[in-house]
């Protein structure tokens, strides 16, 4: 690999890529159908699938265990799908990854994990020494160089991972599931940590994940994949704002929970009785400008009675459901008014 890859050039390319598994049980599995993926140097980008959708397979063919059926694989500028094993195995060096079960070796310390692959790759002792110690101090746990991973909580685990990934200065970085078996407050704390790895090291981030909760944190784009395809794909602005598929919007839902559902709307809908709308809200759409003169324009009040607004992007987003109260035709003429601002949904009595 090249040493510089500059940001906003691509350095991942997946082009109409397609990968076929013959299985004795089922036949042919088809996991990946034309899958068409482009990943910027410098990006942190999330793939986000429900289980079997294709995710590992996809990671396994950008590192280059799994080939194409068909398609090519293009990292750094190189075509993965003519090289023999062995320069696959110079693109592997360049590839930094870190898994779901941390995968450390509990027979050695946490230093000797990290320095693993710095042996492999023939470093002498002395230089061995300095990285390791320069990579555990990064990542926050140079005081836990002499403890074995049994002694770690899984937080320290994952740092040790990423500081074992990131050993033989990697320009990509693949995180396949790596917050999953951790806490919210762990998954939090090793999600700044990658954005670091990210700014300060300018590795590329791909992050394969089943939670848009990451998503959300972390990443610049997303693409979405269900069933081998992708069926969505661009800045995670864009797809949280107006996700078009069913399923982006099933995995947009589990963040914003910004739509009362289930028992909490039954309560709702028992205490108001009035016309319920659920308002998008969004920086760029002022509705308390709308809502504050709702009275004196169209003889409507409102009351909040649900509602979720998240951090995206550096922009409020999120949902606010309000009962209005007054005539049938000022509710109407208050939510037109709404609806040129953002998009207003009735909630169905
Ligand atoms: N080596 C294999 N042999 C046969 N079928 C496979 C193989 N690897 C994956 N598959 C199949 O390909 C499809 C996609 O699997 P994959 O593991 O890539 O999905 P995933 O999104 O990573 O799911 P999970 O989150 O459960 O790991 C599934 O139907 C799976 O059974």
């Amino acid at each position: 690999m090249s040493s510089e890859a500059r940001p906003g050039t691509p350095l991942i390319e997946l082009r109409d890529v397609t990968k076929v598994f013959t299985t004795a049980g089922r036949g042919r599995v088809t996991a990946l159908d034309g899958i068409d993926l482009t990943i910027e140097a410098g990006d942190i980008f999330a793939i986000i699938g429900y289980s079997g959708a294709g995710k590992s397979t996809l990671v396994r063919l950008i590192n280059a265990l799994e080939r194409v059926t068909s398609g090519r694989v293009i990292v750094d500028g190189i075509d993965l799908t003519t090289l023999s094993e062995r320069r696959l195995r110079e693109v592997r060096r360049g590839i930094g990854m870190i898994f779901q079960q941390f995968n450390l070796l509990r027979s050695r310390t946490v230093f000797g994990n990290v320095a693993y692959p710095l042996k492999i790759a023939g470093w002498s002792k002395a230089d061995i020494e300095k990285r390791v110690a320069e990579l555990l101090n990064f990542v926050g746990i140079l005081d836990k160089a002499w403890h074995y991973p049994d002694q770690l909580s899984g937080g320290q685990k994952q740092r040790v991972g990423i500081a074992r990934a990131l050993a033989t200065n990697p320009k990509i970085l693949l995180a396949d599931e790596s917050t999953s078996a951790l806490d919210p407050e762990t998954t939090a704390d090793v999600l700044r940590l990658l954005k670091r790895v990210n700014t300060e090291l300018g590795v590329t981030i791909v992050v394969i994940t089943h939670e848009m909760e990451v998503v959300r944190e972390i990443a610049d784009r997303v693409a979405v994949l269900d069933s081998g395809r992708i069926i969505e794909q661009g800045r995670v602005l864009d797809v949280f704002t107006d996700p078009q598929h069913e399923t982006t919007r099933r995995f947009v839902g589990t963040v914003l929970r910004d739509q009362p559902e289930g028992t909490n709307l039954e309560r709702i809908r028992a205490r108001h009785p009035g016309r319920l709308v659920t308002a998008r809200v969004r920086d760029d759409r002022n509705i308390g400008a709308v809502l504050s003169n709702a009275h004196a324009r169209h003889g409507v009040s409102f009351e909040i009675v649900y509602g979720g607004i998240k951090e995206l992007a550096g922009q409020s987003f999120g949902g606010l459901t309000l009962e209005l109260i007054g005539d049938d035709s000022g509710v109407d003429a208050l939510i037109a008014e709404l609806r040129e601002i953002t998009e207003v949904q009735e909630v169905a009595s």
